[in-house]
């Protein structure tokens, strides 16, 4: 098992690319500038322009969250999420005002021009009406402008903050949860939920307002003008259409949740297609694997097929109420014109007031629909960000001061699940500068063992302590500095050699690097690369073979130059001459550190100052190599075996 076994490796789940990339190019160019290639530089005459350019290229502003290692116990709502940014939160709804007032001009002016106007025959107010009636809709136009910009800027604002926030917390999360969660679900998170919230808060908020208040300001205006008409009107409308959004509401939370579910599976199964394309054409699965995601794509329509029937119910039935509501009102209205308890400009604004008041039922539909999932989403990302780190950083931990590397496991018991301990009642002891050598069957928990010490994972019973200091007491910023960890199988972001072996300390100086990449002897990797460090990897390593990867793996540590080492050996095997170069490394990296090897070759478990056999939950032997041998016991039958393997 891997040291970060099932963890989130899915194509581009990696942090931190952004930076190495960037430096990529910058390597790339001074390549042009030694290698002489025809590119010589920018031309003079385009010299100006690209400076200027540089001038007006964006910076990236500090985030607005910064990364802590504590949980993140902020409630998220829309409503924390918008008061973020009170300014632009300010601006955007001054301007939704402004544009729902203004809306509401227009049949005003409509009556005074037939009332006062028409049937007056006045012409001046006719004209004056008309004017007005042109300059509500200009500014009304200014006030949409400046509405839809300020929305905009306040969703780009909002969802930058939520999707570092998440993505923050993401950083947070121990390995069980990448080892429980679906890259592909976290990925969708991150997106297609982020986009739900997008779309909500750049149109649907502020339509939402703009809509709500018409309707307050035309139900105001048109009890003004008849109490009685307005009473009858909106009795006609209002019931019927409340009754049918409940209906909606409860739908539409159903709908939604399922369509996220089914997205989510539908990304998950795409990004472990996509990570494993090469086993599943190695096996000739591709059929299976087409007929599995049309499976999770046809859950995805049937989800997406639901929330479509229930708004072809919900959008013509609210609709129909408000054309019989119109019904009612022209009937209602034009006896009571008919009997002079109302002019005809004042029915004729009614009808208007009206139709503005069941425009916005129709957007509102539309908007409720964003709203809805929006909502979901939301939920969806509450519980990502209500997810507790499995290895929590307590609120009052110390710094780990330097250590000696003395490592104690007092009577440690753990198991991924609380029914199956891996290990129980653990004792061990290891001295500054002793290299431990795990060894034992597949399955046994040695792997386990070492994350322990790493605290990849929290002990159920018993306690970890590195020079005395229990690894719960102490920060993990000051313990993951000191305890390096290799992984079985290490990951190389994508971006060059030197940003991949500097990444635990990208200030390390090029002597540093030098240094590492001798005493690994990554030498030879970096003098045949065209560009040496600045060679641009590709994606996860691709580009090298599995033994530079991992002696890549072991410069990285070297550079981060941790008291103790922990280290899952990479089980594939290598041709002997690489085999030769790791252990070599291993042993050069391993020299003056304390250190837990899990072995899988007992070639190395032979080199180790001390080896202990892990079976049965325990550790059952412990002792030299040649104390062992000479035991006779469990690690001498599995080193004969071995040897004549070898032989
Ligand atoms: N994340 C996990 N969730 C649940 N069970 C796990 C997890 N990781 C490991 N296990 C189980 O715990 C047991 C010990 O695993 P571990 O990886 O420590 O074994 P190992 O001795 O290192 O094996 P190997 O030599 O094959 O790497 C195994 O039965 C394994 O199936």
């Amino acid at each position: 098992m891997s040291m970060f076994g099932g963890g989130f490796g899915g194509p581009g789940g990696g942090p931190g690319t952004g930076a190495i990339g960037g430096m990529g190019g910058v390597g790339a160019g001074r390549r042009d500038r030694q290698s002489g290639t025809p590119f010589a530089g920018i031309p003079a005459e385009l010299a100006v322009g690209v400076a200027r350019l540089e001038a007006a290229e964006p910076t990236t502003e500090a985030p607005h969250e910064p990364f802590h290692q504590q949980p993140d116990d902020r409630r998220l709502t829309l409503w924390s999420m918008l008061i973020n940014r009170p300014a632009v939160l300010a601006a955007a709804a001054v301007a939704v005002l402004a544009e729902a007032l203004l809306l509401q001009a227009g049949p005003l002016l409509v009556q005074i021009g037939i009332d006062h106007g028409i049937v007056a025959r006045d012409v001046p107010v006719l004209v004056m009406a008309a004017v007005a009636f042109l300059a509500a809709v200009g500014l009304t136009a200014v006030a949409s402008g400046v509405r839809i910009r300020q929305s905009g800027r306040l969703a780009a604002y909002v969802t930058r903050d939520l999707r570092v926030r998440v993505f923050s917390h993401l950083q947070r999360l121990s390995l069980d949860f990448y080892t429980r969660e679906k890259a592909g679900v976290t990925m969708t998170r991150m997106t297609s939920d982020v986009e739900a919230l997008q779309q909500l808060l750049q149109e649907g908020f502020a339509q939402f307002l703009i809509q709500g208040l018409t309707m307050v300001v035309v139900t105001a205006v048109l009890v003004h003008y008849d109490p009685e008409l307005a009473a009858i009107t909106l009795l006609l409308v209002i019931p019927p259409l409340a009754a049918l959004s409940i209906w909606f509401r409860r739908a539409a939370d159903h709908g939604y949740n399922r369509q996220r579910d089914a997205i989510a599976a539908l990304f998950s199964h795409l990004s472990e297609s996509l990570y494993g394309v090469r086993v599943i054409t190695a096996h000739n699965q591709q059929r299976r694997s087409v007929a599995d995601h049309r499976e999770v794509v046809g859950k995805y329509r049937d989800a997406n097929d639901h929330t479509g029937k229930i708004n072809a119910i919900y959008g013509p039935g609210s609709s129909v109420i408000g054309l019989l509501g119109l019904a009612a009102l022209l009937l209602i209205g034009g006896r009571m014109v008919l009997r002079g308890e109302l002019t005809i400009g004042e029915l004729t604004a009614f009808v208007l007031y009206l139709n503005a008041f069941f425009q916005p039922v129709q957007q509102l539909v539309q908007l409720y629909t964003n709203y809805q999932q929006a909502r979901a989403a939301l939920g969806k990302l509450r519980g990502l960000l209500g997810t507790a780190p499995g290895v929590p950083e307590r609120v009052d931990a110390t710094i780990l001061p330097p250590a000696s590397g003395g490592i104690e496991l007092r009577e440690v018991s753990f198991g991924y699940d609380v029914d199956r301990p891996v290990l129980r009642d653990v004792t061990l002891r290891i001295a500054p500068g002793e290299t431990v050598a795990c060894v034992g069957p597949t399955g046994a928990g040695k792997s386990t063992l070492a994350k322990l010490v790493a605290r990849l994972y929290d002990p159920d019973r018993g306690t970890v302590l590195i020079d005395g200091y229990d690894l719960r007491d102490v920060t993990l910023e000051s313990l993951h500095r000191q305890v390096g960890v290799v992984p079985q199988e290490p990951f190389l972001f994508a971006g060059t050699l030197r940003d991949n072996i500097a990444f635990a300390r990208p200030d390390a100086s090029l002597a540093e690097i030098d240094a590492a990449v001798d005493a690994v002897g990554l030498r030879d990797l970096v003098d045949r690369s065209p560009d040496g460090l600045d060679t641009v990897l590709h994606e996860r390593g691709q580009s090298v073979s599995s033994g530079e990867r991992q002696l890549i793996a072991l410069a990285r540590v070297f550079v981060a130059a941790p008291r103790v080492v922990v280290l899952d050996e990479a089980t594939s095997s290598l041709d002997l001459r690489s085999e030769l170069r790791v252990e070599a490394a291993v042993q050069r990296l391993l020299e003056g550190r304390t250190a837990i090897l899990v072995a899988h070759r007992l070639s190395t478990a032979r080199r180790a100052d001390r080896v202990i056999v892990v079976d049965s939950g325990g550790i059952l032997e412990s002792g030299t190599h040649d104390a062992l041998i000479a035991a006779g016991g469990r690690y001498a039958g599995m080193y004969a075996t071995w040897e004549s393997h070898a032989a």
